[in-house]
């Protein structure tokens, strides 16, 4: 131990009372610019020591990692919680040392280091340390600045909200309570109260019972059958946290932002093959089903792209997933199936993707495009498709396959508008992987209390009805179009491994 003792207990002794003496010295300063003593330097220097020793405790360390990495995006978060934290840490250096507890301690403290300063450079070194050790910056900004920061985040996340139009931002406001029509400032303000508001909506699932929440079109899969409590009360709050994080980057990240218009991917491959069959089956009255009268919105091409292309666009899959680019679906819904994007917007990623590949991908960008001009030449109605030009090659193989979903609940988690699918498989009965379409329910209220009908979205709340459905064979060359945010669907667990490409065409 150091000839001073620090860390020592030491009450009462030459340290006791060092809150006295800071004001005593802040005010002779300020009163004739008096510079505090060395003897007082000395005093600081054991009280920063001695700091030092109890933030070095490996728990308190941890915990004080642990919140900043949960609150990376929000600094008053980070520093709100972390004033109480550390309280209990400092609250016997503090009583020690002869400073008041709490905040008034911390402020005094923070007064006496920047006058000791002056006098004793060494002093802001430890400071600085200490400030690291509790993950902020070693120099402390003056707190009118974070305030400012604070305040001018708020007004960027406000001017964000009020730019989405309203019924973008209305089911929004609904998911936290707040009236549909609720201003973008009442929206910003309920912001910083996501994760408590996931846990509310989880905590109301859960009261449902197991059985509401596991199962095919439910929240969760299968696999958490036999989960403890306090586990599916961790994995349905996550669930609603991103879900909720999702709405709400769908309400701050304009479309415009990040897609283009249909027509700057226009293809004559693609024009050709949009028949007026096709856009009345997806936007129309046209019904691909006739056993399933009701399940409308879906419309399926086959033999579009020659086998040769195709093979060669497997061979490329094939490297890709060699070279360890190929990788596992992070969603609990599609355990098992493992995915790479392909990425077409610059030219210089364009380059970066396997010619065959490519040439595909060229030809599924173009659809948008064309189906938007057969509907304006059917005088239909049809959403105002944007291109975000990624697609996503997504294997399955045995063990993987993908729960009953939508690709877009009421497009309030993401502005997927039309899901395009083209599967790339040597198909024969028996390898299974069918992609499975599901009627709506008939009585949506008594069915399942899957994402989409659990109460976020009531006003467009539809289920799955698991006993009506079809399925679909992923054959080489079959492309099949969708609107994401009615179609129930699910990938059954293939024998072989399958591939597919997907586009998900945006629209507000
Ligand atoms: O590959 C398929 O058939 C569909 C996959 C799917 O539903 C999805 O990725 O959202
Ligand atoms: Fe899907």
């Amino acid at each position: 131990m150091s000839p001073g003792g620090y860390g020592a207990a030491v009450a009462p002794g030459p340290d006791a009372g060092l809150g006295t003496k800071f004001s005593e010295a802040i005010k002779a300063n300020s009163r004739d610019n008096q510079l505090p003593s060395q003897e007082l330097s000395e005093d600081g220097r054991k009280l920063l020591h001695a700091l030092k020793e109890a933030y070095m405790d490996t728990d308190f360390q941890a915990e004080v990692h642990r919140l900043r990495a949960s609150h990376s995006a929000d600094e008053l978060r980070f520093l709100t919680t972390l004033g109480p934290l550390a309280a209990k840490v400092q609250a016997p250096v503090f009583e020690q040392f002869g400073l008041p507890p709490g905040q008034r301690g911390v402020i005094l403290m923070k007064m006496g280091v920047r006058l000791l300063s002056m006098v004793a450079p060494d002093i802001k070194e430890l400071a600085g340390d200490l400030r690291e050790m509790l993950c902020l910056p070693r120099e402390e900004e003056d707190i009118s600045s974070t305030i400012k920061k604070a305040e001018s985040e708020f007004q960027a996340l406000e001017r964000k909200i009020a730019s989405a139009p309203l019924d973008v931002r209305g089911p929004l406001a609904e998911a936290f309570l707040l009236p549909y029509k609720a201003s973008p400032t009442e929206i910003a303000q309920a912001i910083p109260g996501l994760q408590k508001r996931a846990k509310e909506l989880a905590k109301h699932h859960m009261a449902r019972g197991r059985d509401e929440i596991i199962g095919e079109g439910k929240l969760l899969g299968f696999d958490l059958a036999h989960a403890s409590e306090e586990l599916l009360q961790e994995k349905v709050q996550d669930l609603f946290e991103r879900y909720l994080q999702k709405m709400l980057s769908r309400v701050i990240t304009p479309l415009d932002s990040f897609t283009r218009p249909a027509a700057d991917f226009s293809c004559s491959w693609a024009q050709e093959l949009v028949s007026h069959e096709v856009i009345q089956d997806l936007w129309g009255s046209g019904k691909h089903f006739e056993d399933l009268s009701d399940l409308s919105g879906v419309a399926i091409l086959d033999h579009t792209v020659t086998a040769e292309l195709i093979s060669r666009a497997r061979l490329e899959l094939a490297q890709l997933e060699l070279a360890g680019e190929v990788t596992a679906s992070k969603d609990p819904c599609n355990v098992g199936a493992c995915s790479v994007w392909l990425h077409l917007d610059s030219t210089e990623e364009r380059q970066k993707v396997p010619p065959a590949l490519r040439d595909l991908c060229d030809r599924l960008l173009g659809l948008p495009d064309a189906l938007l001009s057969q509907a304006r030449d059917e005088s239909l109605q049809a959403p105002q498709l944007r291109v975000h030009p990624h697609i996503m090659a997504a294997t399955y193989r045995p063990g993987a396959e993908y729960h009953c979903h939508k690709d877009s609940y009421s497009g309030t988690d993401n502005q997927r508008s039309v899901t395009i699918l083209l599967y790339l498989n040597d198909w024969q009965p028996g390898d299974g992987g069918e992609l499975r379409l599901f009627a709506p329910a008939k009585n949506p209220a008594a069915t399942a209390t899957a994402l989409g009908s659990s109460g976020l979205l009531k006003e467009s709340a539809t289920a799955p009805d698991h006993e009506r459905f079809v399925d679909l064979a992923p054959l080489s060359g079959r492309i099949v179009m969708f609107r994401s945010r009615e179609v129930w669907h699910a990938v059954r667990e293939p024998r072989l491994q399958r591939w597919a490409l997907t586009l998900w065409v945006m629209a507000d």
